[in-house]
Protein backbone atom coordinates (compact mmCIF):
# COMPACT_ATOMS: atom_id res chain seq x y z
CA UNK A 1 0.00 0.00 0.00
CA UNK A 2 1.14 3.35 -1.09
CA UNK A 3 0.10 5.34 1.88
CA UNK A 4 0.01 5.37 5.79
CA UNK A 5 -1.96 1.59 5.85
CA UNK A 6 1.12 -0.28 5.21
CA UNK A 7 1.51 -1.33 8.35
CA UNK A 8 3.67 -4.50 8.06
CA UNK A 9 7.40 -3.60 8.33
CA UNK A 10 10.28 -5.35 6.04
CA UNK A 11 13.62 -3.92 7.29
CA UNK A 12 16.44 -4.35 5.03
CA UNK A 13 20.34 -4.29 6.37
CA UNK A 14 22.60 -3.43 3.51
CA UNK A 15 24.24 -6.98 4.05
CA UNK A 16 20.57 -8.16 2.63
CA UNK A 17 20.62 -5.34 0.00
CA UNK A 18 23.53 -6.23 -1.26
CA UNK A 19 22.55 -10.09 -1.43
CA UNK A 20 19.32 -9.34 -3.28
CA UNK A 21 20.86 -7.18 -5.83
CA UNK A 22 23.30 -9.41 -6.53
CA UNK A 23 20.33 -12.32 -6.92
CA UNK A 24 18.79 -9.59 -9.16
CA UNK A 25 21.84 -9.71 -11.31
CA UNK A 26 22.15 -13.12 -11.18
CA UNK A 27 18.81 -13.31 -13.27
CA UNK A 28 19.61 -10.40 -15.70
CA UNK A 29 22.74 -12.20 -16.52
CA UNK A 30 20.49 -15.30 -17.80
CA UNK A 31 18.04 -12.53 -19.49
CA UNK A 32 21.13 -10.97 -21.05
CA UNK A 33 22.50 -14.57 -22.43
CA UNK A 34 18.92 -14.87 -24.08
CA UNK A 35 18.48 -11.69 -25.74
CA UNK A 36 21.01 -10.07 -26.24
CA UNK A 37 22.55 -8.16 -23.75
CA UNK A 38 22.53 -4.98 -22.22
CA UNK A 39 24.19 -1.80 -23.81
CA UNK A 40 23.05 0.63 -20.81
CA UNK A 41 21.15 0.86 -17.93
CA UNK A 42 18.81 3.36 -16.61
CA UNK A 43 18.28 4.17 -12.96
CA UNK A 44 15.34 5.09 -11.45
CA UNK A 45 16.79 8.14 -8.70
CA UNK A 46 17.07 8.25 -6.14
CA UNK A 47 16.01 4.64 -5.07
CA UNK A 48 17.16 2.71 -8.15
CA UNK A 49 20.91 4.30 -8.19
CA UNK A 50 22.29 1.80 -5.12
CA UNK A 51 21.19 -1.43 -7.05
CA UNK A 52 22.07 -0.18 -10.28
CA UNK A 53 25.50 0.41 -9.12
CA UNK A 54 25.58 -3.11 -8.14
CA UNK A 55 23.94 -4.43 -10.91
CA UNK A 56 26.48 -2.49 -13.03
CA UNK A 57 29.39 -3.90 -11.72
CA UNK A 58 28.04 -8.06 -12.01
CA UNK A 59 26.82 -7.40 -15.69
CA UNK A 60 30.14 -5.11 -16.35
CA UNK A 61 27.77 -2.52 -18.03
CA UNK A 62 29.61 0.98 -18.14
CA UNK A 63 26.56 3.18 -19.49
CA UNK A 64 24.76 4.62 -16.96
CA UNK A 65 21.82 6.75 -17.14
CA UNK A 66 19.01 8.41 -15.14
CA UNK A 67 15.60 9.02 -15.05
CA UNK A 68 14.58 11.25 -12.12
CA UNK A 69 11.11 10.56 -10.57
CA UNK A 70 9.50 11.90 -6.95
CA UNK A 71 6.48 10.48 -6.09
CA UNK A 72 6.81 10.00 -2.40
CA UNK A 73 7.03 13.40 -0.74
CA UNK A 74 6.56 12.41 2.92
CA UNK A 75 7.57 9.08 4.53
CA UNK A 76 4.89 6.60 3.11
CA UNK A 77 2.88 9.21 1.69
CA UNK A 78 2.52 9.47 -2.41
CA UNK A 79 1.89 12.90 -3.75
CA UNK A 80 2.06 13.92 -7.25
CA UNK A 81 4.53 11.75 -9.54
CA UNK A 82 6.83 14.55 -10.85
CA UNK A 83 9.36 13.56 -13.79
CA UNK A 84 12.46 16.16 -13.37
CA UNK A 85 14.81 14.39 -15.78
CA UNK A 86 13.79 12.36 -18.62
CA UNK A 87 15.84 9.83 -20.92
CA UNK A 88 18.96 10.83 -22.39
CA UNK A 89 18.86 11.15 -26.11
CA UNK A 90 22.13 8.99 -26.48
CA UNK A 91 20.04 6.07 -24.54
CA UNK A 92 17.19 6.93 -26.15
CA UNK A 93 18.67 5.79 -29.31
CA UNK A 94 20.09 2.42 -28.46
CA UNK A 95 19.53 -0.62 -31.26
CA UNK A 96 16.71 1.58 -33.01
CA UNK A 97 15.32 3.54 -30.11
CA UNK A 98 12.10 2.66 -27.74
CA UNK A 99 14.61 1.25 -25.32
CA UNK A 100 15.74 -2.06 -27.26
CA UNK A 101 19.09 -2.85 -25.12
CA UNK A 102 18.08 -1.06 -21.80
CA UNK A 103 17.60 -2.66 -18.68
CA UNK A 104 15.92 0.16 -16.08
CA UNK A 105 16.72 -0.80 -12.87
CA UNK A 106 14.73 0.64 -9.49
CA UNK A 107 14.57 -0.58 -6.16
CA UNK A 108 11.24 -1.62 -5.90
CA UNK A 109 7.48 -1.40 -7.35
CA UNK A 110 4.92 -0.25 -5.39
CA UNK A 111 1.25 1.14 -6.89
CA UNK A 112 2.99 0.52 -10.46
CA UNK A 113 2.94 4.45 -10.73
CA UNK A 114 6.40 5.35 -11.19
CA UNK A 115 6.81 2.38 -13.53
CA UNK A 116 4.22 2.74 -15.63
CA UNK A 117 5.84 6.33 -16.84
CA UNK A 118 9.49 5.27 -17.15
CA UNK A 119 8.50 2.22 -19.05
CA UNK A 120 6.10 4.85 -21.27
CA UNK A 121 9.19 5.98 -22.53
CA UNK A 122 11.56 3.50 -22.89
CA UNK A 123 8.54 0.44 -24.15
CA UNK A 124 10.97 -1.79 -25.18
CA UNK A 125 13.33 -1.95 -22.70
CA UNK A 126 13.56 -4.55 -19.64
CA UNK A 127 12.59 -3.81 -16.25
CA UNK A 128 14.15 -5.06 -13.32
CA UNK A 129 13.44 -3.71 -9.17
CA UNK A 130 14.60 -5.96 -6.31
CA UNK A 131 11.30 -6.01 -5.17
CA UNK A 132 7.75 -5.78 -5.81
CA UNK A 133 4.61 -5.56 -4.61
CA UNK A 134 1.11 -6.74 -6.12
CA UNK A 135 0.12 -4.04 -7.51
CA UNK A 136 3.30 -3.10 -9.72
CA UNK A 137 4.58 -6.92 -10.38
CA UNK A 138 2.54 -6.88 -13.45
CA UNK A 139 4.73 -4.17 -14.64
CA UNK A 140 8.21 -5.89 -14.00
CA UNK A 141 10.19 -7.93 -16.25
CA UNK A 142 12.71 -9.25 -13.43
CA UNK A 143 12.26 -8.92 -9.80
CA UNK A 144 13.49 -10.70 -6.65
CA UNK A 145 11.38 -11.11 -3.79
CA UNK A 146 7.46 -9.63 -3.67
CA UNK A 147 6.22 -8.71 -0.39
CA UNK A 148 2.48 -7.96 0.37
CA UNK A 149 0.90 -4.90 -0.59
CA UNK A 150 0.21 -3.85 3.39
CA UNK A 151 3.69 -4.12 3.53
CA UNK A 152 6.47 -1.19 4.09
CA UNK A 153 10.48 -1.84 2.87
CA UNK A 154 12.65 -0.17 5.29
CA UNK A 155 16.07 0.40 2.96
CA UNK A 156 19.30 0.77 4.83
CA UNK A 157 20.12 4.38 3.83
CA UNK A 158 17.10 5.28 5.17
CA UNK A 159 17.70 3.80 8.55
CA UNK A 160 20.24 3.83 11.33
CA UNK A 161 21.53 1.98 14.46
CA UNK A 162 19.34 3.15 17.27
CA UNK A 163 18.72 1.87 21.04
CA UNK A 164 16.19 -1.08 21.70
CA UNK A 165 14.07 -1.28 24.81
CA UNK A 166 14.05 -4.41 26.64
CA UNK A 167 11.57 -7.12 25.05
CA UNK A 168 10.61 -6.70 28.61
CA UNK A 169 9.57 -3.48 29.44
CA UNK A 170 7.24 -3.21 26.38
CA UNK A 171 5.03 -6.60 27.16
CA UNK A 172 1.96 -6.42 28.52
CA UNK A 173 1.27 -7.19 31.94
O1 LIG B 1 5.34 1.91 -7.59
P1 LIG B 1 5.25 3.26 -6.97
O2 LIG B 1 4.01 3.40 -6.10
O3 LIG B 1 5.37 4.38 -7.95
O4 LIG B 1 6.44 3.39 -5.92
C1 LIG B 1 7.75 2.98 -6.21
C2 LIG B 1 8.69 4.15 -6.21
O5 LIG B 1 8.65 4.83 -4.95
C3 LIG B 1 9.97 5.01 -4.46
O6 LIG B 1 10.57 6.18 -4.99
P2 LIG B 1 10.28 7.63 -4.38
O7 LIG B 1 9.32 8.38 -5.25
O8 LIG B 1 9.90 7.51 -2.94
O9 LIG B 1 11.65 8.41 -4.50
P3 LIG B 1 13.13 7.97 -4.10
O10 LIG B 1 13.49 6.85 -5.01
O11 LIG B 1 13.89 9.21 -4.37
O12 LIG B 1 13.12 7.56 -2.66
C4 LIG B 1 10.71 3.80 -4.97
O13 LIG B 1 12.13 4.07 -5.03
C5 LIG B 1 10.13 3.64 -6.36
O14 LIG B 1 10.82 4.43 -7.32
N1 LIG C 1 11.21 2.93 1.30
C1 LIG C 1 10.09 2.67 0.61
N2 LIG C 1 9.70 3.49 -0.37
C2 LIG C 1 8.55 3.17 -1.02
N3 LIG C 1 7.92 3.81 -2.03
C3 LIG C 1 6.82 3.11 -2.31
N4 LIG C 1 6.70 2.03 -1.54
C4 LIG C 1 7.77 2.05 -0.71
C5 LIG C 1 8.21 1.18 0.34
O1 LIG C 1 7.60 0.15 0.67
N5 LIG C 1 9.37 1.55 0.97
MG1 LIG D 1 12.26 5.78 -6.33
Amino acid sequence: MADARADKAFPVSWDQFHRDARALAWRLAGEARATGGFDAIVAITRGGLVPAAIVARELDIRLIETVCVASYHDYKTQGGLQVLKGVEERVAKIRGGEGAGVLIVDDLVDTGGTARVVRAMLPKAHFATVYAKPMGRPLVDTFVTEVSQDTWIYFPWDMGLSFQPPIREGAPG
